[in-house]
């Protein structure tokens, strides 16, 4: 069966190398006759510029998507612009045109689950998505085969390898916010657009998919609360390293009953535990089943090799059951639950303010009085540094978005503790 990439940047690159250039090791792995007569091609790859060098004759830069969908050879594409609504419609007219899909594109997935679902079902083809969430773990695969058993009602976890690689170089080495999301973009970790990275909407998507897997009901995007890390600075980094403390960026959903609880917000957690010890592009994703109980699962969340590693493994996948009479069946989405936010989360808040002056200390304290008491304050070099006692997430989110109106930085996170 011929391929077609669409889109060869940082993972379609990877991609290519282990198809074309023999890179990776998996030729022969098929149980189907046809495809084991022949490896896997990219034939087409669909870039803007025509004179891109794919370091072999056999595949060919199209700048036209016509020439893929209008190209019956090719039984399966793989779709790997990023962005939204370009590729939506692609992998639409993919479907629609027969050809099974394979992508890394969670802001699709997440926005249009339902729907892309369907319309695989409805065309005979399969859509994959693994790489979609946590790189080159195998999350999506392990989530669908937990749920064959388990009824899952927790999921947490480091989604985001961008932020996650800037949070451990400011503490290991002290480094920049700026300059170390520079780098992180330069390796190949960041989004297009890496206001996604570290404004939470990475994570949230991520975790809008695996929610909206195991809790079978769809979950987007914004109904997911959100907060980003770019107000962290090395002072934060230094109190909370003297505290005993690392910050981490968390996503994490809870099911009770029919209510559904999500976040995405920086957290510290203690030096020791599992958590603080998963650094740089590392993710983890930890997700609860009332049988299993807590499984972890750990590897590269970002980055070329491993994620092309899990968009190669949906592409063999459906290779394997290419003629099968049934086809996998589309996941259930359609439970009616009720989105929460954060109401079932709590606990002790580290919160920074820079100020200008005592009217401004006496605002912060003020305000963080009247929802907390304070356990610890601290004021140096224009910072003041609270702890505060456990209180409701709702609620001091609630007090710190007006504080925020007029205190010109805050960072807040919750203590996991
Ligand atoms: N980077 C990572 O670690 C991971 C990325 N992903 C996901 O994988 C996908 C690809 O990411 P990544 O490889 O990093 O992105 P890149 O930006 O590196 O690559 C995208 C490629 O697609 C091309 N492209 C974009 N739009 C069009 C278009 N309209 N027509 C033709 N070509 C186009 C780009 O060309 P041009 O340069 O001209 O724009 C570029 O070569 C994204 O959905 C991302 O979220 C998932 C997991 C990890
Ligand atoms: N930008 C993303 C890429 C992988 O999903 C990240 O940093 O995790």
């Amino acid at each position: 069966m011929n391929i077609a990439l669409l889109g060869c940047g940082t993972i379609g690159s990877g991609v290519y190398e282990l198809i074309n250039l023999n890179k990776g090791k998996f030729a022969g792995n098929f149980t189907d006759v046809e495809s084991r007569k022949s490896s896997p091609v990219i034939t087409k790859v669909l870039e803007r510029d025509a004179s891109k060098d794919l370091g072999d004759s056999v595949g060919k830069i199209v700048t036209h998507p016509s020439e893929i969908l209008e190209d019956d050879s090719i039984g399966l594409v793989i779709a790997l612009m990023g962005g939204m609504e370009f590729e939506y419609e692609m992998i639409k007219e993919c479907l629609r045109a027969g050809k099974h899909v394979v992508t890394a594109n969670k802001a699709v997935i997440s926005e249009y689950f339902a729907e892309l679902q369907t319309l695989a079902e409805e065309n005979g083809v399969v859509l994959r998505y693994e790489a979609s969430v946590g790189g080159g773990i195998p999350i999506i695969g392990s989530l669908k085969e937990e749920m064959k058993i388990n009824r899952v009602t927790e999921i947490k976890g480091i989604l985001n390898g961008t932020t996650n690689f800037i949070l451990s170089k400011m503490t290991e080495e002290g480094a920049d916010f700026g300059e170390t999301l520079a780098l992180a973009q330069s390796i190949g970790f960041a989004e297009a657009d890496p206001t996604a990275d570290v404004e939470g909407y990475d994570v949230s998507r991520k975790l809008a998919i695996l929610s909206s897997m195991a809790y079978e009901s769809i979950i987007r995007d914004e109904d997911v609360y959100k907060r980003g890390i770019t107000e962290i600075r090395a002072a934060d980094i230094e109190m909370i390293s003297s505290m005993g403390y690392v910050v981490k960026y968390l996503g994490h959903s809870m099911l009770e009953e029919k209510n559904v609880y999500t976040t995405v917000e920086p957290v510290l957690f203690r030096e020791a535990s599992i958590m603080s010890n998963v650094n740089s592009e590392f993710n983890i994703i930890s997700i609860t089943g009332d049988i299993i109980g807590e499984l972890q699962f750990y590897g590269k969340g970002a980055g070329k090799d491993a994620t092309a590693n899990a968009v190669v493994g949906d592409v063999l996948y459906i290779l394997n059951i290419v003629g099968e009479q049934n086809l996998p069946k589309p996941l259930r989405l359609n439970r009616q639950l009720n989105k929460m936010g954060t109401d079932v989360f709590s606990g002790k808040y580290y919160l920074r303010a820079n100020l200008n002056d005592k009217e401004m200390l006496d605002q912060v304290l003020t305000a963080v009085e009247t929802v907390a008491a304070r356990k610890t304050v601290i004021v140096n070099k224009n910072q003041v540094y609270v702890v505060t006692s456990a209180i409701a997430a709702n609620v001091f989110n609630k007090m710190t978005e007006k504080l925020k109106e007029t205190v010109p930085e805050l960072f807040y996170a919750r203590i996991y503790d």
